[in-house]
């Protein structure tokens, strides 16, 4: 996965991932009404909703950007119909050329996270018949129950060609409650940071790079840079740029000097781009895919100005 995505990313010349997390209030009306009208106003109806929202977006980036991250729980609140929704809409992507990281942000105890893994990034077994079901290509997991909880995640990026991104020090404003803390003159998060790199040295991928990924939020710069030197071969997610204030300056210390080494999320701020008050006259309610891809576009020349 992890060469995929590098090979990906130096292609469109652009280190972004759009985040899929739909919400109603951004679906435009147009959309919402066509399938009120087939399914009624039902969960099933959010999920097709969603859909074909995804749709248009993935058909106005792809070309632009090297990946999309869908987050499971914008999908998953609606029950079956949300998960399908989810699942057609990394197919679909998937057909577009683009990496599919799965914001499944799991972990559970080792024969729980065995379930996930097969499920996830493998293969579940009916009767010794092998099914792929969700098609990520990487996924998101929650690393604070310890190794034995990560392992069957690793063991299946080795046989599956899959990639996880562990949360190392994540974007939100109280993630220092724990990841910060001091422990023996080491923060938390720095002794994740020297797991979860060694953790990757057993899947490394030809480009220099681990399948296991972290993700260091842009809204922590020193943070980053710290864990860039504790984890040079680790690709970083970076979440937290745009809607939540991290901004391109933030991000210097994310990436190696061959100006790789990571990848950049926007949600809010490219999938509800026509949304915003400066946008609301430019778009027209059925341009909201354009607004977008102008978004990605402005992200991209953005990023340059760090990356060079
Ligand atoms: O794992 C993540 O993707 C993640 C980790 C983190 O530390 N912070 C964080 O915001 N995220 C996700 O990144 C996305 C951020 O969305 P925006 O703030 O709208 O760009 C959401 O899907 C979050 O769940």
């Amino acid at each position: 996965m992890i060469d995929l995505l590098i090979e990906k990313i130096q292609e469109k010349a652009n280190p972004t991932v759009v985040g899929l997390d739909p919400r109603l209030s951004y679906v435009p009306e147009y959309i919402k009404n066509e399938v009120y009208e087939e399914l009624g106003k039902t969960p099933a109806a959010a999920a097709e909703a969603f859909y074909r929202y995804n749709v248009a977006l993935i058909d106005a980036i792809h070309e632009i950007v090297p990946a999309i991250k869908p987050q499971v729980a914008m999908y998953e609140q609606f029950g079956g119909a949300g998960i399908d929704a989810y699942i057609k809409t990394i197919k679909y992507a998937k057909e577009k050329g683009l990496v599919i990281i799965g914001d499944i942000k799991r972990g559970d105890i080792s024969s729980t996270a065995e379930a996930y893994a097969d499920g996830h990034i493998g293969r579940v077994d009916v009767e010794g018949e092998k099914f792929e079901i969700y098609h990520e290509d990487s996924i998101t997991i929650n690393p604070y129950l310890g190794y034995d909880s990560v392992h069957p995640f690793i063991k299946h990026c080795q046989e599956y060609n899959r990639g996880l991104f562990v949360l190392v020090k994540t974007s939100n404003p109280n993630s220092g409650q724990i990841q910060n803390l001091d422990v023996a003159g080491k923060m938390v998060y720095e002794i994740m940071g020297e797991m979860v790199a060694e953790w990757g040295q057993q899947v490394m991928g030809t480009k220099g790079y681990s399948q296991i990924g972290a993700v260091v939020g842009a809204t922590y710069p020193e943070e980053a840079t710290k864990l860039r030197k504790i984890m040079p071969n680790t690709y970083f997610l970076v979440p937290g740029y745009g809607a939540q204030g991290g901004t391109a300056e933030d991000l210097k210390g994310c990436f190696n000097q061959d100006g790789l080494g990571a990848i950049i999320n926007s949600s809010r701020g490219i999938i509800a781009a026509h949304l915003k008050e400066e946008n609301k006259m430019k778009f027209s309610e059925k341009e909201f895919a354009l607004a977008a891809r102008k978004a990605a576009l402005a992200m991209k020349k953005d990023l340059q100005r760090v990356i060079g």
